[in-house]
Order: structure tokens, then sequence, then C-alpha cells
């Protein structure tokens, strides 16, 4: 594989299987990109079109809708091939127009027939002579964010009415940047100085990251396939996921219940920092998940942790009654945190998921409730930022359990520039604040 054209037709079937829902972006890519022995140059291509035409859905569509007769609807496949070239046009300055129209015509014509191509070739040079239009003529505020930013309009109200419309605009256009890439360093086998040093000599550069101390930030080059990362000196996570086990604060003398723990990110964290000492007892519903656990504490030298596929909310009655005294429970979410992941995420997701989901992260809670020991801790976390599957899960569950209460020394484990967000035990990070995912963290304690 190394002609553009072929990338971009690998780039238009995979964005044709993501419509079809027939898979999530991010697992069809690293499929697809193992399929086809892609070197790391087409990798690159492949990623930024793929994620980016995803990412901008809406908009394309809109510009496109300037260029089509509204009475004539194109055959899926032209679509999405369309917007795949309007992207390009758009967004990648290092492509010329012409040489984006040249290859989309030719695909145009494998896959169709003379006529296609000829609409093909027609749209985009419609679009290359008269330049695209603008927002203007959209009235209504939070639709012209929507389109804009390619978020569905609900969202944008919802996100809007919480927090005002410029902090929705905000939050939206962060999720059109691609993510910073950082990774957790483990100390129990290398120091951060150590590291550095190490992965610059197998050409990656990083840095110190900006807000976990437990984070290096890459600049460039790819750490899954250094020998750090097979050697288990790293681990790569976000660093708002890398809070989550310095808010639990467990020690060697812990017991500690992951209750949703697959891959094991967070599991494999704070076994570290147990210092491979005391027992964390890792659960997740799926058996094949539960394999991936393993794997990364294998990967990691950790022998603390016991990983077992079990439903956490039968775990009330698998376990004796206060035999935690530290449980994390990360909860099953909505993942609006991390649409610049997973920018599928913003258009499969409906309202009525999201109250579905509060209600099983509540039932998780109520079931690990009685595990944790009096006077320990409760850590619950989401990588959302809706306040239905947060902070409205939080005070339910206090509202019916009086026998815990906000761990309000949570900032104190907390970074110091993350301090201010924290409230009442309570940490909402949002992706505009510091790069990282959007994360909520609350950190409950148990009355003696
Ligand atoms: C947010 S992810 C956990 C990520 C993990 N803590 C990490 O840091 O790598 C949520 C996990 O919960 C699991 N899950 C969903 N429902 C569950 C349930 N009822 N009991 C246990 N695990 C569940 C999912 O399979 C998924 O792996």
């Amino acid at each position: 594989m190394s002609k553009s054209s072929n990338v971009r037709e690998v780039a238009l079937d995979a964005l044709i299987s993501i419509e079809k829902n027939q898979a999530y972006s991010n697992l069809l890519l690293n499929s697809v990109i193992n399929k086809h022995h892609l070197n790391e140059k087409d990798v690159g291509l492949l990623t930024e079109l793929v994620y980016g035409t995803l990412q901008r859905r809406d908009t394309l569509s809109y510009y496109l809708s300037a260029f089509t007769a509204k009475n004539k609807k194109l055959e899926k496949w032209v679509e999405t091939l369309l917007k795949l070239s309007i992207y390009q046009m758009v967004y990648l300055e290092r492509i010329p127009d012409r040489a984006v129209i040249f290859e989309a015509v030719e695909i145009a014509k494998k896959r169709g027939h003379k006529g296609i191509s000829s609409l093909v070739n027609g749209i985009l040079r419609g679009i290359q002579r008269n330049g695209l239009p603008n927002f203007d003529s959209i009235k209504d505020p939070l639709e012209k964010i929507s389109v804009e930013t390619s978020h569905p309009y609900w969202l944008v109200k919802q996100w809007a009415d919480e927090a005002g419309i410029e902090e929705a605009r905000r939050m939206c256009e962060i999720n059109l940047q691609p993510p910073i890439q950082t990774a957790r360093i483990n100390r129990m086998r290398t120091t951060m100085a150590d590291l550095l040093v190490l992965l610059e000599q197998e050409g990656i550069s990083a840095e110190k990251g900006d807000l976990s101390q437990d984070s290096i930030k890459i600049l460039k080059g790819n750490l899954a396939r250094t020998a750090a990362f097979k050697n288990g000196l790293l681990t790569i996570q976000d660093e708002s996921s890398m809070l989550t086990a310095r808010a639990l604060n467990a020690s060697q003398e812990d017991k500690v219940l992951d209750a949703c723990a697959a891959p094991g990110g967070k599991t494999s964290h704070i076994a570290e920092l147990m210092d491979g000492q005391g027992k964390v007892v890792s659960l997740d519903l799926h058996e094949h998940k539960v394999k991936l656990i393993k794997e990364q504490a294998e990967r990691l030298g950790l022998q603390n942790v016991d990983a077992k596929a079990m439903d956490a909310r039968l775990a009330g009655e698998a376990f004796q009654k206060e035999e935690f005294s530290k449980v994390l429970v990360d909860a099953p979410c909505s993942g609006f945190g991390v649409i610049r992941r997973k920018p599928d995420i913003k258009y499969t997701k409906k309202p009525g998921d999201i109250s579905k989901l509060a209600s099983i992260q509540l039932e998780i809670l109520n079931s690990v409730a009685p595990l944790v020991k009096k006077g320990g801790t409760l850590v619950y976390s989401t990588c959302t930022i809706e306040r239905e599957e947060n902070k409205d899960v939080v005070n339910k569950f206090l509202e019916s359990h009086p026998q815990f209460e906000a761990d309000t020394d949570l900032a104190e484990r907390m970074p110091e520039k993350a301090r201010p967000f924290v409230k009442n035990g309570q940490l909402q990070l949002l992706p505009h604040y510091f790069g990282t995912d959007g994360f909520f963290i609350a950190s409950l304690k148990r009355k003696v």
C-alpha cells in the first residue's frame, strides 16, 4: 500500500462501515490498519481522513447540500466519498484540490458508472470554483453551533442549558481537535527521567505531562510499538484517568475492589501505587475483557491483581460486607468526554441512553456500597460530562445511603491546577480546561 488513492479507498470503506453502525471508529480503524499492513505514514493519513471526516460529518453535509439538487438523493457511498473529498479540500492544506478531485473521480469511476464520476467531478469543481457557503444564514445560535461544530442539536442545547452558550461552544470546538497523547509511567520499574531518555533512544519525543504527576506527554512517535511499552515501563492513558487512582489513594495495606475494570488502565495504576502489594480485585462483565486486565497486569509485572468476570450489580452478594477498604466504580457511561477519540459517539448516543446508563450506574453503586469498610473510600468516575450520569447519580446515591458522605479531602489528592475545579468531593474536568478527556471523579467516605 503506497499510493495515496488506495489509502483514500480504505478510508472510504471504513467510513461506510462506521455509518452503517457496523463498527466503532477506533476498533474498526485498528483492524483495518492491521489488515492492510499500512506503514506509519499511511496510518497517519488514514486516521486523519477517517476521524476528520467523521468529526466534521454534519458540517460537511451542510457544505455539500449547497451543491446538490434538493430533490435528488445521492447514493450513500457517493455522499461519503464527496464528504471525504470536501474534508480534504477544506481542512488539509497540504493536499492540493486538484489531487483530491482527481482521486475522487478515479474512485467513482471504479465503483460506479460514468454518470457518477461526472457528478462527483461536477460537484467538487463547483466547490473549487465558488467556495463554500458560510453559516450566516443560520439564525438560531444553537443550530449554528450544531452545524459549525458537527454536534447534534439536542446535545448542544443540553450543554448550553447547563453551562451557558459560550461554554457549550467551547465544549464543542475542542472536540474537533486531535487529543494529546499521554502515557503513565510505571514507577515500580522506572523513573520519569530514565523513561524520557529511553524513549528518546527509541525515537519518541516526550516530556513531563501537564496535569498528572504520573504522566508524560508524547510530542512525536508511536508508543505502542516501543520496547518501553512492551517491557511494562508505561501505560497509554489519558491524564484525567490517571487522577482516579490518586483519588482512591490506596496503599499496600488496602484491599481494593475495582468493579468495572477492563481493560485495566485504572486497576494497573492502583496496583502500581500499592507497589505490587496488597490486593486489587478487578471485575468486568465480559470474560474477553477480563483477559485484557490480566494481560495488562502481566505486562506491567503486577502480582497483586485478581481479575474475574462478574456483573458488578451482583457484587454485593459475591463478597462479604465491608470486605474492601477502597472501592472504585469507573462506570460504563455515554463517553461524551472522549468524543475526540471516538467521534461516532456524538451521533449514535441518544438522550434516552443517558437515563438508562444513569440507572445502571446507580445500581452498581448500590450493589458495592455494603462492601466498603467503615472509614473506607468509594470513588465513582466516568469519562463523560453529563450531569445526569455524574453529579445526579452521586447525589441520588448519597440520599439513599446516609452512611456515606462527600470526601472533602479529595482536592488535596488532586494536582494543584485541578483543585479549583473540585467541589464538595467532586471533580468535573472538561476537555478545554487542560486538553485532557472530559472526566468526572467523586470521592465518598463511609462514615466510621
Ligand atoms: C469505563 S469502562 C472501564 C475502564 C477501566 N476502568 C479502565 O480504566 O481501563 C467500563 C467497563 O465496565 C464494564 N461493565 C459494564 N457494565 C458492567 C457491569 N454491570 N458489571 C461490571 N462491569 C461492567 C464494561 O465492560 C467496561 O469495560
